[in-house]
C-alpha cells in the first residue's frame, strides 16, 4: 500500500486574509517549479478561518494543486452556539482537511479526547477529512510513557468510528514538547510512536485501515530535518507550523525526497 505523503500547513493565529493570498501565491510559485517532481506529495494549507474565503477564491481561480482547510471546527451541526464554525460551513468552503484536537486546543479551550471525538465525527459529516492530533507533553516522555499516553488519546479521539472511517482518516502525532520550541523530536523518536499509532489502528480497525491510514509528524518540522523524519517507515507525512509560514521553507519541506538527511 503507498500512500501519498501530506505536508499540511498549520498557520495557526497567523496572517491576515491577504498576507494569506500572498504566501499562497508565492507557495504556488515555488511548487511549480519544474525542476522538482512536487506531483509526489499532497500540500495543503490551514489558514485562520477569517482567511479561508480569500484562499479558496485564489485556489479555485487558478486551479492551484494546493489544498486547504480549517484549524478547528464546531462539534454541532449548527444553532446558538456563538463564535463557532460548523463542519458544513467549511465544507461550503471548499475545505478537505480539518485540524481536530491540537494540543493548543487541549491545552487552552479545555478540548477533550471525547470532544475532538464529536469533532472529528462533525468532519467527517460533511465529507471534510479530519486531521486528529495527538501527543504527550515533556513530563509524560521524561516518565517513559509517552506510547501508552498516546495510544489511549487516539483511542478516546476515534471512539465509534467504523474501518473505512478510519482508513480515510490523517493523524497527527505532535509531541507538545516539540511544538514550536525548536526541540524536533529525533527520526526514532517519531518512528516509534507513529509505528505504534498504526498498530493500535490495526489491532481495532484491521489491516486495511491501518495501511491506508496516513500519520503525520509534527513538531519543529524544517526542510533541513524533514528528510530524516519522512525516511520513517510510518511517517507519512508533516503537520508543520511556523516554517509554513514561508513558502521557500515549505517548499523545501514538500520536497523531502530532495533534501539531505542530517545523521
Ligand atoms: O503545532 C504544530 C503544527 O500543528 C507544530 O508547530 P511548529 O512546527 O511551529 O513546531
Amino acid at each position: 500500500m503507498t500512500r501519498t505523503p501530506l505536508m499540511a500547513g498549520n498557520w495557526k493565529m497567523n496572517l491576515n486574509h491577504a498576507e494569506a493570498v500572498v504566501l499562497v501565491q508565492k507557495l504556488a510559485w515555488t511548487l511549480s517549479d519544474k525542476r522538482h517532481d512536487y506531483g509526489k506529495v499532497e500540500v495543503a494549507v490551514l489558514p485562520p478561518f477569517t482567511d479561508i474565503r480569500s484562499v479558496q477564491t485564489l485556489i479555485d481561480g487558478d486551479r492551484l494543486s494546493i489544498k486547504h482547510g480549517a484549524q478547528d471546527v464546531s462539534q454541532h451541526a449548527g444553532g446558538a452556539y456563538t463564535g463557532e464554525i460548523s463542519a458544513a460551513m467549511l465544507a461550503k468552503l471548499g475545505c478537505s482537511y480539518v485540524v481536530v484536537g491540537h494540543s493548543e486546543r487541549r491545552q487552552y479551550h479545555g478540548e477533550t479526547d471525547a470532544i475532538v471525538n464529536a469533532k472529528a465525527k462533525a468532519a467527517l459529516g460533511a465529507k471534510i477529512i479530519p486531521i486528529v492530533c495527538v501527543g504527550e507533553g515533556l513530563e509524560v516522555r521524561q516518565a517513559g510513557e509517552h506510547v501508552a499516553y498516546t495510544t489511549a488519546q487516539l483511542e478516546g479521539s476515534l471512539a465509534g468510528l467504523s474501518k473505512k472511517q478510519v482508513a480515510g482518516l490523517v493523524i497527527a502525532y505532535e509531541p507538545v514538547w516539540a511544538i514550536g520550541t525548536g526541540e524536533v523530536a529525533t527520526p526514532d523518536d517519531a518512528q516509534e510512536v507513529c509505528a505504534a499509532i498504526r498498530e493500535q489502528i490495526r489491532q481495532s480497525y484491521g489491516d486495511e485501515a491501518a495501511d491506508a491510514v496516513r500519520v503525520l509528524y509534527g513538531g519543529s518540522v524544517k526542510a533541513a530535518n524533514v528528510a530524516g523524519i519522512m525516511a520513517k517507515a510510518d511517517v507519512d507525512g508533516a503537520l508543520v507550523g511556523g516554517a509554513s509560514l514561508e513558502a521557500d521553507e515549505f517548499g523545501g519541506i514538500c520536497r523531502f525526497y530532495d533534501m539531505p538527511v542530517l545523521s
